[in-house]
């Protein structure tokens, strides 16, 4: 589904390089749930930048389904971020002056690609994510994880290869971040989304699938939840951002 090859990324400022992604690899499979962690300017976001095509890239590959994204030209880029990639980020970015469905339908307004499959889809996600009852409010009469799965449903109106999202919980209390999380794992359940998610937080990265730690431009450790159930993931999580803190 995604994989990333030997990805290098620098910034020059000035007439300084920084080398922040120095070789990162790592495969996101269909359908799963993936966490990015690390400490403060370890790259999680510029990682996610490269693969959203937002920033080029030094040298490596990116590959999204069938796609090298390297190769593709402006115009198709366009088309992969409208229609392959499904965006959620830490403030939402929901417009005020639609109401919940009208955002929800935004990324296919943008497209052209609005039908009555897609009012559909998009009355489908209400029902899924539970915010039918609240479809024609605007964001400015809903709650943060109501207007937090509205931006999941929006995410995933294109039905997209892959939902990118950058500190999802980021700005939620627990109980809001529980609904975040609990939306996406409902849209791994019922629409067999794959997710990539960048995040510090230990108690969503612990529903994940998989956790990729970067340190210092690369991939530091890999941790498979597997068979573990959620509390006793988190908590090997939490071991080995402190054996990280040790070395
Ligand atoms: N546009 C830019 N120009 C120059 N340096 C940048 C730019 N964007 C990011 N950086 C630097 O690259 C490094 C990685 O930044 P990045 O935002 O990817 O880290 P992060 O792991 O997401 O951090 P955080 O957890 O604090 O959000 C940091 O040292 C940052 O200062």
């Amino acid at each position: 589904m995604l994989t990333v090859k030997d990805l290098h990324k620098s910034y020059q400022v000035g007439k300084t390089t920084y080398e922040v992604l120095k070789g990162v690899s790592l495969t996101v499979e269909k359908g799963e749930f993936v966490a990015v962690m690390g400490p403060s300017g370890s790259g999680k976001t510029t990682l996610l930048n490269c693969i959203s095509c937002y920033i080029p890239i030094d040298s490596g590959e990116i590959t999204l389904g069938e796609k090298q994204l390297a190769d593709l030209s402006e115009d198709a880029l366009a088309k992969v971020r409208n229609r392959q990639l499904g965006f959620v980020f830490q403030d939402f970015l929901l417009l005020d002056g639609l109401t919940v469905r009208e955002n929800i339908l935004l990324p296919a307004i943008i497209g052209g690609t609005v039908t009555s499959q897609t009012e559909a889809r998009a009355d489908q996600l209400c029902d899924v994510f539970g915010i039918t009852a609240i479809r024609d409010k605007y964001p400015a009469e809903i709650s943060g994880g109501e207007k937090q799965r509205c931006a999941v449903a929006r995410a995933l109106i294109n039905h997209p290869l892959l939902i990118l999202a950058d500190e999802p919980t980021g700005n939620l209390d627990s109980k809001s971040s529980r609904a975040v999380i609990r939306s996406f794992e409902q849209a791994k359940a019922s629409l067999e989304a794959t997710i990539f998610m960048v995040t510090h937080d230990s108690f969503a990265a612990s529903f994940c699938d998989r956790v990729v730690i970067l340190r210092d431009g690369g991939v530091w450790r890999t941790l498979e939840k597997g068979s573990t159930d959620r509390a006793a993931f988190q908590d090997a999580l939490l071991d080995a951002i402190r054996d990280m803190g040790k070395e």
